[in-house]
């Protein structure tokens, strides 16, 4: 590259940000506008709330006016908001307005274009593209094609046009401090400065540098179902982010950020990911874990985390193949042919009580619900005999509306209590007296059988928990299962329910009963549904979260190596499942095997933990050989390991030691936390301190560090394949520099032929 072309390219930089410099002047003025209109409307608004309240007229008045400048309010707050986001992004493109350049030239066309590629579109006063967004169709080109004849999509259909030329920038505070040109989708030298950085305490966007098979997992518009395999660090998390920041864009006009929801693995990745959408201008999707999903699903009852069973499954030996069944699709489908074949004399109807009497008996609901037609789906079944008993409610409302005792409380209303019963919407609506007071007695009934609406309408008078009992008592089990290992399962799903605790394993079929009788539990707003570490879910679990979100796309991405929790799986039988279970039109699998967290000799070796590690393909980013340091008691492996800390503090931002359990984080930190600034992380944690961090493996699914030290990765702690997934994932955390320490004899998964000893630096201690 010639300094001629880089003093115009900087030119051209220069000359953009000063465009948009002026952009944010004018912007600013609109901004302070705006809070000024909202705040005197603010102040409007509360004097007109300290009008007179007593004068009936007055009252409805003072609403209809009140209820406007709500309006008002949130429709200006909104504004102001809207000018605020378009300032913020304008100060980002400022500093940085763009990462890439193509020179294209259209067919018919006699002259090239030049065309510039950001974070966001910015268009001059005269309608000049300065910018394009990363996300427009023609922008794709930048990220997919070689130099020569190229096609991009567009709404209009696909596009053919000639790439002349592919440049790549590196803008910071509008100086480029690198550019060159390149052939590659996106080139490596771009990459390697991007990798080469510290971690942050949040994750970055990576749009300046997307890999071209991340394109086509963000650019998929048309799969009902996305299933994404991809190797660790592979760039998973970043594709999808970057895919929801895609989709916001191109269905911007109806998909809202709340119509995404996005199941992580914990808080601390929720909380690392945040910013990612906002660094792009996007609001971000909704978050949840599985754990707070399903609290909030069965709220009374404390229901096991993935986290304490593997917790547990630690300390005794699983029955897989019962497990295997009881979270399997087969099982799921067992549920969904019970509750559509079970007679209504096997549903386990309750009483509605109301002050200790029996207000509904359960033979008066069975005999409402066997009324409607058996081939009826069991849930509208049930939504008629709610409706049904809604209609009986209400006449017994208003018998007991004629008690003497309603009258008594009506007598000694006082005005104000009177006017409050009879509610503004109902002031004059009543030509008789009697009407009236008939209205107000009928309220005071109901707001005192509140207990027993509640209960016809949330469904309580079937009992969920035992007709599950009964499921399971009738269940057709596979020949891999016996009658007695069943008849375990079901006493322990009966124990835990009188104790008010409910195993993760019962949970989505439970749901799934519960739903498919009594109905609800679906959300229709939810248009795309995205499952992260999805190799952590049963199919049971992903069943169910499809019926719970029946219009979404689904985007499930996931690293069988890394499973933490149950046995690999190829990616071609995971898809062939899922198409099976979930039952989509468009499915397609994506895999990824390039890992770009971890140095080269990081990853080589992560990989070789691996039976078919061979797949994964390193980035070539250098760095120092893990090292491995073997002590053999626990006082001079604490003395090493409070070393090697040190000696990482000082070079790398966060340094984390990963554990195979909560206790090993705890027996650690005991030892070393009056020796550093460290912090031992739960999974109530919502953010990452810098420093030094102790942390089981579990709750560092999904993050990154500069540096790991893995804690104990000894023969006794690491005895088998059972904990390869274990040790790949707390390797591959790594960004750059891995330790791994050992008390005793180190785990045959690395002291195997397997893993060639020139990957690792060994510090061994002598024996006396
Ligand atoms: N195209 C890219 N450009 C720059 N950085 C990238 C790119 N792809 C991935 N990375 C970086 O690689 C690291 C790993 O990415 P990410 O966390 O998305 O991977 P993952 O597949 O979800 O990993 P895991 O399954 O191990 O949690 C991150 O630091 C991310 O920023």
């Amino acid at each position: 590259m010639t300094t001629s072309e880089e003093a115009q390219e900087q030119q051209r930089v220069d000359h953009v940000a000063a465009q948009i410099g002026e952009r944010i002047d004018k912007t600013t003025s609109d901004y302070t506008a705006a809070h000024k209109e909202l705040r005197n409307v603010l102040k409007n608004y509360s004097e007109n709330t300290s009008v007179n309240w007593f004068e009936v007229d007055d009252r409805i008045e003072t609403s209809a006016e009140l209820q406007q400048q709500r309006a008002l309010v949130s429709r200006l707050t909104e504004n102001q908001n809207i000018i605020q986001d378009q300032l913020d992004t304008f100060k980002e493109l400022q500093r940085s307005p763009y990462f890439g350049r193509i020179d294209i030239q259209d067919p018919g066309e006699t002259t090239p274009e030049s065309l510039y590629i950001g974070t966001a579109s910015f268009v001059d006063d005269d309608q000049n593209f300065l910018v394009y967004d990363w996300r427009a169709p023609i922008s794709s080109i930048y990220y997919n094609g070689v130099l020569g004849q190229v096609a991009y999509n567009t709404p209009a259909g696909d596009q053919q046009t000639d790439l002349l030329k592919k440049r790549q920038f590196l803008i910071k505070d509008g100086q480029i401090e690198n550019m060159f040109d390149t052939n590659e989708t996106v080139g490596d030298e771009m990459l390697q400065h991007a990798l080469g950085e510290q971690n942050d305490a949040t994750m970055q966007n990576i749009v300046a540098t997307i890999q071209r098979e991340q394109n086509d997992i963000i650019r998929d518009t048309k799969s009902d179902l996305l299933v994404v395999q991809g190797v660790a660090g592979s760039g998973k998390t970043s594709a999808i982010l970057q895919r929801i920041a895609f989709l916001l864009y191109h269905s911007r006009r109806d998909l809202e950020a709340d119509q995404i929801v996005l199941f992580s693995p914990n808080r601390l990745f929720s909380h690392y990911i945040s910013d990612v959408l906002p660094s792009l201008g996007e609001r971000n999707m909704r978050q949840v874990t599985l754990a707070e999903f399903l609290t909030q699903r069965f709220q009374g009852l404390k229901v096991q985390t993935q986290f304490e069973r593997y917790e547990a499954d630690q300390q005794a030996p699983v029955n897989h193949r019962l497990r295997d069944f009881r979270e399997s699709a087969a099982l799921m489908t067992a549920v969904k042919d019970y509750c559509h074949t079970c007679p209504a004399d096997e549903l386990k109807f309750t009483d509605i009580r109301f002050d200790g009497r029996v207000f509904f008996s359960k033979e008066e609901i069975r005999d409402i619900y066997e009324q409607f037609p058996d081939a009826t789906a069991p849930a509208d079944r049930f939504l008629r005999t709610k409706n049904a008993l809604e209609k009986r409610l209400k006449h017994r409302i208003a018998d007991e509306a004629k008690a003497d005792w309603v009258r008594d409380e009506i007598d000694q209303l006082n005005d104000e209590d009177y006017h409050n019963w009879l509610g503004a919407n109902h002031l004059g609506e009543f030509e008789q007296l009697d009407d009236e007071i008939d209205f107000i007695a009928r309220q005071i009934v109901r707001k005192r059988l509140r207990s027993v609406d509640d209960a016809i309408y949330n469904g309580y008078f079937l009992d969920a928990y035992s007709q599950y009992t009964a499921f399971l008592k009738h269940c057709p089990l596979p020949d891999d299962v016996s009658a007695d290992d069943w008849q375990t399962v079901i006493a322990a799903y009966q124990h835990d329910i009188e104790f008010h605790r409910l195993a993760l394993t019962d949970a989505a079929p439970l749901l799934y009963l519960r739903d498919l009788l009594i109905g609800g539990g679906a959300n229709h707003r939810m248009q795309h549904l995205f499952v992260d570490e999805m190799q952590d879910y049963s199919m049971a679990q992903l069943i169910y979260l499809q019926h719970a979100f029946p219009r979404a796309k689904l985007t499930l991405l996931g690293d069988s190596e890394q499973a933490l929790f149950k046995a690999v799986e190829s990616p071609e039988s995971i898809l062939k499942k899922l198409d099976s279970a979930l039952n989509v039109k468009r499915s397609r699998l994506i895999t990824l095997r390039r890992s770009y967290r971890s140095t080269y000799p990081i990853t080589t070796f992560a990989k070789a933990l691996l039976p078919d590690g061979d797949q994964i393909e390193a980035f070539n980013r250098p760095g120092d050989l893990p090292k491995v340091v073997i002590r053999y008691d626990e006082d001079t492996a604490f003395k090493a390991l409070a070393s090697e800390v040190s000696t990482e503090l000082a070079t790398s931002g966060t340094v984390a030691i990963l554990t195979k359990s909560t206790t090993e984080a705890k027996r650690v930190y005991q030892e070393l936390h009056g020796q550093f600034d460290l912090t031992r992380l739960t999974d109530t944690d919502r953010s990452l301190p810098k420093g030094v961090v102790v942390l089981p493996i579990y709750l560092a699914k999904g993050l990154e560090f500069d540096s790991v030290i893995a804690y104990n990765v000894s023969a006794e702690n690491y005895p088998d394949e059972q904990m390869t997934g274990t040790l790949y994932t707390i390797a591959s955390r790594a960004m750059h520099h891995l330790t791994l320490l050992s008390i005793g004899a180190v785990s045959p998964l690395i002291a195997s032929g397997k893993i060639p000893q020139a990957d690792l630096t060994i510090e061994h201690e002598f024996q006396n």
